[in-house]
């Protein structure tokens, strides 16, 4: 073995060695035996061990250092990009790469030095790596062990070069353990975390501490720096402290891929466990914001700072899921005066929504906007900017609603607008815009308003069937005949404002938004028109909202046409026990009639509730059918209704799901009045949407993405205890087709959105809600996109998802300032008290 001394006064603690490959280590021993060793391959701790020789980290016998082979086991350092989701290999090239002792590192914090033993590695990019890495740094990692045999590792990243550059970052930390099934992780319960397993889809699950049944690959969104590793067969614990390492992953990869690991060794018991820390970093991002705020005067606090994470607790700010970049800034009546800054929102290059609404911001179209280039959502209507709008607007090419209404600016409507293929809603209303009207050929556009301005010449073809109060207080015409051939469009100096009948004082956007709320299916039905096909208005849905009795029941449906040899197939993990006889025997209540079948209440002898639903027209052989309930049974999410079981015989098909008491979103919207009728406030609203969104979203995720619901409406959409929206896991039942009777509800909300709008939409019920009229265009205007024509154009589900809870958010905001606003205008507690007992009959 070649031993050789390093680290000065540390001489007779650190030793460099050679591994079995022939690559240095160094290794640390503290005084009273404990010991670990860093390999210079990755500057990998490779075993950590106490004072009485027990191993504390796994790595098999059978792994292979051999660089650039990345080695599973001990603590591979993840660098510059943790997981796959960059443009770099899986974790980043760190861990392969041959790391140097750093003879000179830069001290540390006395505190970090203190009666350690330690060594401190180097590792630098070669000519080669910046060819796929072109950001130069220099990583300085310290491994320290204590008297104690605490392992400490600080990592120090340096960026020499003055651009700046995001990372992701980990501690891969391989624990060993007795066997998997017997620990247990304590700080992680009730976090949300993302699975990946599941698409890094988020979820949260309410319990104690974590254990393992089976193979476990998630990301625990930032949790305490404290979490405890208890493993009861060896009793040991294991108690990580992380500083600066928001998110921990939990990774296990079980039996079945331990098995395919070669370098894992592993046969039969998984020994293994990894946990590590993650910091996701978003410096860059974060400095953006904060040189935007600064340079900005406003009025209302915002409780950015340098000391705070952008991603966890900054007002108007939402991260993508995996808090790696920026996507959305929303601002809206925060006060902006002036110019826009430059240089600073145009350096949050993944942004995706602003809105800067309500804010007194003067200038011309920020020229910052023009960087960023995925931008989908604008909303900058009510400031007063002026000047020209952007010439080119294909920069933007995911743009899909603009709103630049109620500015000042001037000049011509670009032609470059005919680019924005995406675009469904534009509006550039109330400016000074002059000259004619371009010929905007946009098929997804739903939503258009160019009133009061200073328009001319004709409505171009493409733009004329949009109502004529879209060009109103212009002095443009038509050639058709939706106004008398030739006739201007009145501008608004002689005529009085477009105003829809029935509406009395509220504004159009109150409208759209009383539309989305109200219409037939109310506004969950907007939730409902994500993805849907076929669709009704509520005269015609056959649910009642009402349980009535008396309908066909089970037995009379199946007796008919029972097949001895078919049995109810239960799903595994169903606790349910009854049988076909025992459904047969239940009393049923008719829950509602449907496009696929009849649903049925299902009481059992045993007084729990099921729901039964009936497939009707269902032409498919046992196989296929079987293959299809598997599928959709598999689909697991607190989001989605499970099904636990089916029914198939070659005339009847049953489903049968839990029974939700909470009831559907059709009855609360529906039901009768009176008692029964609980009434769906605009927050609950959100919260329905936003579960139900979740649920379609995982079941998009199932099976390579091929699995749709197919019959999403507010009657298949029910609310779980926190009253969040489930849908059922039924996925559009194999060759089932659409009724002609079915009135299309996407076509008749376009319809509803272009023409006037009459009494019958709206949902008196929101309108006591005060300030929510641009979240219900916001929602409106997300169910629009989700409704286009070419479902290849439509938002994907996981972005719906974000897209709501912006609103959400943008509505906790909005209820919060106008608290704040309340509470600055309301009387100081001593002269409410004075005023009430000078007002009481003593
Ligand atoms: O196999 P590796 O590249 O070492 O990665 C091992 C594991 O690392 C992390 O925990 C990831 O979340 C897993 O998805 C991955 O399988």
């Amino acid at each position: 073995m070649n031993h050789s001394a390093v680290a000065g006064d540390r001489r007779e603690a650190v030793e460099v060695t050679k591994d079995r490959n022939g690559i240095d280590q160094v290794v640390l021993r503290n005084p009273r035996g404990a010991s670990a060793q860093v390999s210079l391959h990755g500057g990998q701790v490779l075993s950590w061990k106490t004072d009485r020789g027990e191993e504390l980290l796994f790595t098999s016998s059978k792994a292979i250092f051999k660089p650039p082979t990345a080695v599973r086991g001990g603590i591979p350092i993840c660098f510059p990009q943790f997981g796959n989701r960059g443009s770099l290999e899986q974790h980043g090239f760190a861990r392969n790469k041959i790391w140097v002792i750093d003879d000179n590192a830069p001290p540390l914090h006395a505190n970090d030095s203190d009666g350690k033993t330690y060594a401190d590695l180097l590792f630098k990019l070669s000519q080669e790596d910046l060819k796929v890495w072109p950001h130069s740094f220099e990583f300085r990692l310290r491994v320290s062990l204590t008297a104690d045999g605490y392992l400490t590792m600080i990592s120090r990243i340096r960026n020499i070069n003055c651009k700046p550059f995001s990372f992701s970052f980990a501690y891969h930390t391989y624990f060993s353990v007795s066997d998997i099934s017997e620990v247990r992780v304590e700080g992680l319960e009730t976090l949300d975390y993302l699975d990946n397993l599941y698409q890094r889809e988020r979820f949260t699950e309410q319990g104690d501490a974590l254990t393992f049944e089976s193979e476990v690959d998630r990301v625990y969104l930032s949790s305490s720096d404290v979490i405890a590793v208890y493993d009861h067969e060896k009793k040991r614990t294991f108690v990580i402290r992380k500083d600066g390492l928001p998110d921990v992953v939990v990774w296990n990869p079980w039996e079945k891929k331990s098995k395919s690991m070669v370098d894992f060794g592993m046969r039969s018991t998984n020994k293994c466990f990894v946990l590590m820390g993650q910091q996701l970093r978003n410096q860059s991002h974060k400095q953006a914001l904060l040189d935007f705020l600064e340079n900005f005067p406003h009025l209302r606090y915002i409780n950015w700072n340098e000391y705070s994470s952008v991603c966890e607790h900054w007002t108007g700010v939402t991260c993508s899921d995996d808090g790696s970049r920026v996507i959305a800034v929303r601002l809206p009546g925060v006060g902006f005066h002036g110019h826009f800054p430059v240089n600073t929102l145009g350096r949050l290059s993944e942004l995706q929504i602003l809105s800067l609404r309500s804010n007194g911001i003067t200038g011309s179209f920020p020229s910052d906007l023009y960087n960023l280039k995925k931008l989908s959502f604008l909303y900058l209507q009510y400031n007063n900017f002026s000047g020209s709008l952007p010439f080119n607007f294909s920069v933007w090419n995911n743009l899909t609603i603009v709103n630049l209404s109620h500015n000042s600016f001037n000049g011509s409507v670009p032609n470059s607008i005919s680019n924005l293929t995406h675009l469904t809603a534009l509006n550039l209303a109330n400016n000074s815009l002059s000259g004619e009207i371009p010929n905007l050929y946009l098929p997804n556009l739903v939503q258009l308003n160019l009133s009061n301005n200073n328009l001319t010449g004709i409505v171009p073809k493409s733009l004329q069937k949009f109502p004529t109060g879209v060009f109103y207080g212009n002095n443009v015409s038509f050639y058709n005949n939706s106004t008398p051939s030739g006739s201007p469009v009145p501008s608004s100096s002689s005529q009085e404002n477009p105003k829809p009948k029935n509406v009395g004082k509220l504004s159009e956007t109150a409208l759209l938004g009383i539309i989305v709320a109200g219409c037939v299916v109310g506004l969950i039905g907007f939730v409902v028109l994500l993805l849907v096909c076929c669709l009704r208005r509520r005269g015609e849905d056959v649910f009642s909202g009402k349980l009535e009795k008396g309908g066909m029941s089970p037995e009379k449906a199946i007796s008919r046409s029972q097949d001895a040899s078919n049995r109810l197939f239960f799903f595994e993990g169903c606790n349910y026990a009854f049988d076909l006889e025992d459904l047969l025997r239940a009393s049923a209540e008719v829950l509602g009639k449907g496009t696929f079948g009849i649903a049925y209440k299902a009481i059992l002898e045993d007084a729990n509730m099921v729901v039964v639903k009936r497939l009707k027209e269902v032409g498919v052989g046992k196989r296929e059918f079987e293959q299809q309930m598997q599928l959709v049974g598999s689909v697991k999410h607190e989001n989605v209704i499970e099904l636990r079981a089916y029914y198939y015989s070659k005339d009847e098909k049953l489903l049968v799901y839990d029974y939700c008491s909470q009831g559907s979103v059709a009855a609360m919207l529906h039901g009768r009045s009176g008692e029964d009728r609980i009434p769906l406030d605009w927050e609950t609203r959100l919260r329905i949407a936003i579960g139900a969104a979740k649920g379609i979203t995982r079941i998009h995720a199932e099976n390579g993405g091929k699995l749709v619901h197919g019959n999403i409406k507010s009657s298949n959409i029910f609310l779980n205890s926190q009253k969040y929206g489930c849908s059922s896991s039924l996925a559009s039942p194999v060759h089932t087709t659409c009724g002609d009777e079915v009135i299309h509800l996407v076509r008749w909300v376009h319809s509803v959105v272009r023409e006037e709008w009459t009494a019958e939409v709206f949902d008196l019920e929101l309108l006591r809600y005060p300030d929510i009229e641009e979240e219900m265009v916001e929602m409106l205007q997300i169910a629009m996109a989700c409704v286009v024509r070419m479902p290849d154009q439509r938002p994907k589900m996981v972005d719906v998802v974000k897209m709501i809870e912006n609103v959400q958010q943008t509505d906790n905001y909005v209820n919060q300032l106008s608290s704040e606003a309340k509470s600055e205008n309301s009387m100081p507690p001593e002269l409410v008290s004075v005023l009430e007992s000078s007002s009481s009959p003593n």
